[in-house]
């Protein structure tokens, strides 16, 4: 399958370094399977970082009037996405909720746009904190919210399939604003939305 990769990427030379560093790790890739992973290599990881090349917060510029005049908090659950670690380029796919909590009357977006919204923020080199920050920071500044919210569970390759090898252990974050943050009922009524374990 061909995938579109972003101007500004020279997957030639990406290809050579990957290359390289094969090489360097005593990896060979001279068999007919392997002649082509560097440049898969370096494909991949143009797929997996094709956030940077982007503006995430353009998903939220198409609103829509609310059905209702206070229409409660809206969130989307369970959102998957897949970042990397920006301390040793291994992912950390995991899973988020996104919401918010429009003020009366004001527009929404359409439900798909918060998880566009995570999963392109996490497809940078990444730590889990900065991502759900990045989150509701653009959902604070773009809408029109009484407070906002990221929730994010995810599973560290760093820390699960070496160093620590802490194999099921999840990082857990929590990024409220406003109300969100403020108000005991709502603030209980997001964090029970926390991502479980899939
Ligand atoms: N807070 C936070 N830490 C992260 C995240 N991703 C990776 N890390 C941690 O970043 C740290 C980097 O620490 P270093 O000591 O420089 O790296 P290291 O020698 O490979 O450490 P070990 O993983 O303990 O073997 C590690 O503790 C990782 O677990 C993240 O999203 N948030
Ligand atoms: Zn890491």
């Amino acid at each position: 399958m061909t995938t579109t990769l972003p101007d500004g990427i020279d997957l030639a030379a990406a290809t050579d370094h990957a290359a390289s560093l094969l090489a360097a790790l005593g990896i060979p890739c001279n068999s007919e399977s392997t002649t082509d992973t560097p440049r898969r290599m370096a494909k991949a990881l143009a797929e997996l970082t094709s956030g940077v090349h982007l503006d995430p917060a353009r998903h939220l510029k198409v609103t829509f009037p609310p059905e209702d005049e206070r229409p409660g908090l809206i969130a989307a659950v369970h959102v998957p996405f897949v970042a990397l670690c920006e301390h040793h380029v291994l992912p950390f796919p995991g899973r988020a909720t996104v919401a918010y909590l429009p003020k009366p009357g004001a527009r929404i977006v359409g439900l798909s746009k918060l998880a566009r919204l995570a999963q392109e923020y996490a497809a940078r080199p990444q730590v889990q904190e900065r991502l759900g920050r990045q989150v509701v920071e653009a959902l604070d500044s773009h809408l029109d919210v009484q407070g906002a919210a990221c929730l994010i569970r995810s599973q560290h390759a760093c820390m699960t399939l070496r160093g620590a090898r802490a194999h099921d252990a999840a990082m857990v974050t929590t990024h409220l604003t406003g109300l969100l943050d403020t108000d005991v009922a709502r603030r209980a009524e997001i964090l029970a939305l926390m991502p479980s374990p899939s």
